[in-house]
């Protein structure tokens, strides 16, 4: 099993590599790229732990080495939000470099799974569609954007209200990886009630927990370690399901429900070729069915603006 970081040196990207050198299974590879000259020491660095995965580090004219053979590719390049902004206003610089990594994957490693952790994105997954359809290799199998972070979240802060175990308290989360747009479904956590101010409180916590760090680190990026412990989850669940395991994640994925949005997270099986199955996210309460409603215009109009960054 090959996996590639694409922004390898940044705050996520180092805190993912440690976790897979330390994680994947033996005889693993673990290719880490980007742009930033330091991402070769990164790999030295990462060498000296003794687990049997290989690691190599790739300069910013390497992509190619670093993709070929590859299963599956995590890209969290691009940069993050300082306080004020939006993820939406990271789009005229990412939507660039997601589009030019996904061109490389398509070149080099064009059936590997693709996971997307770069903001917005509710809008970057359709950018990578788009490219990876203009160079004729899209599977909507193989491309998923991490949505992993809003999960454990969730179940960080519903196991803390509850006083409940937080390895074994399970929160949904749906929608998309933006304010509303991210839709925890906090009436299906079992053997837990909640008050109505609770689940509004909940809901909007989960939403902007994203912001809550962005504040915290005081103009010093967003979550970098949540974010690492969430994608790495994410990445050994995809490579246990590509080797024979029964897995389910929520991510958010391409549905065709025309119901919802194009893209919309859902609970998923993975399976050896990427999604096996896209499950129901089941009923939605009064609230979470209005709250899906008045989200969905917004998240649609996300999903636009990365068809559209691509097709012109
Ligand atoms: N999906 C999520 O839940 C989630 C959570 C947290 C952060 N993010 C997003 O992840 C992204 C990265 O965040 P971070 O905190 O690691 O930022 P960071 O600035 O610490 O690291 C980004 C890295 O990307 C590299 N990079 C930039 N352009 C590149 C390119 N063209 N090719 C390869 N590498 C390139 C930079 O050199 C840097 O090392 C941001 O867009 C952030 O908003 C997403
Ligand atoms: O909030 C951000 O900008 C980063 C990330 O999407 C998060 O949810 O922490």
């Amino acid at each position: 099993m090959k996996v590639a970081v694409l922004g390898a040196a940044g705050g996520i990207g180092q805190a993912l590599s440690l976790l897979l050198k330390t994680q994947l299974p033996a005889g693993s590879e673990l290719a880490l790229y980007d742009v930033a000259p330091v991402v070769p020491g990164v790999a030295v660095d990462l060498s000296h732990i003794p687990t049997a995965v290989k690691v190599t580090g790739h300069g910013k004219d390497d992509l190619a080495e670093a993709l070929t053979g590859c299963d599956v590719v995590l890209i969290p390049a691009g940069v993050p939000r300082k306080p004020g902004m939006d993820r939406s206003d990271l789009f005229n610089i990412n939507a660039g470099i997601v589009k030019a990594l996904v061109e490389g994957i398509a070149d080099n490693c064009p059936s590997a799974c693709t996971c997307i952790i770069t903001n917005p994105v509710n809008t970057t997954v359709a950018i990578a569609a788009e490219t990876l359809k203009a160079k004729g290799v899209y599977d909507k199998n193989k491309l998923f954007g991490v949505t992993t972070l809003d999960v454990i979240r969730a179940e960080t802060f519903v196991a803390e209200l509850k006083d409940l175990d937080p390895a074994n308290t399970h929160v949904p989360v749906i929608g998309g990886h933006s304010g509303t747009t991210i839709l925890p479904l906090l009436s299906q956590v079992e053997g837990v009630e909640f008050s109505d101010d609770e689940i509004s409180s909940l809901t909007t916590r989960i939403q902007n927990a994203g912001t809550e760090v962005v504040e915290a680190k005081a103009g010093g990026g967003s979550a970098t370690l949540s974010m690492g412990q969430a994608a790495a989850r994410f990445c050994l669940s995809l490579v246990a399901a590509m080797q024979g395991d029964n897995v389910v994640e929520y991510t958010y994925v391409q549905t065709d429900d025309s119901d919802d949005a194009a893209f919309f997270s859902h609970p998923v099986r993975l399976g050896p070729n990427g999604v096996e199955e896209i499950l129901s996210y089941g009923e939605l309460s009064a609230f979470e069915q209005k709250a899906k409603e008045d989200m969905l215009e917004g998240l649609r109009g996300d999903i636009k603006l990365g068809v559209d960054f691509v097709n012109g």
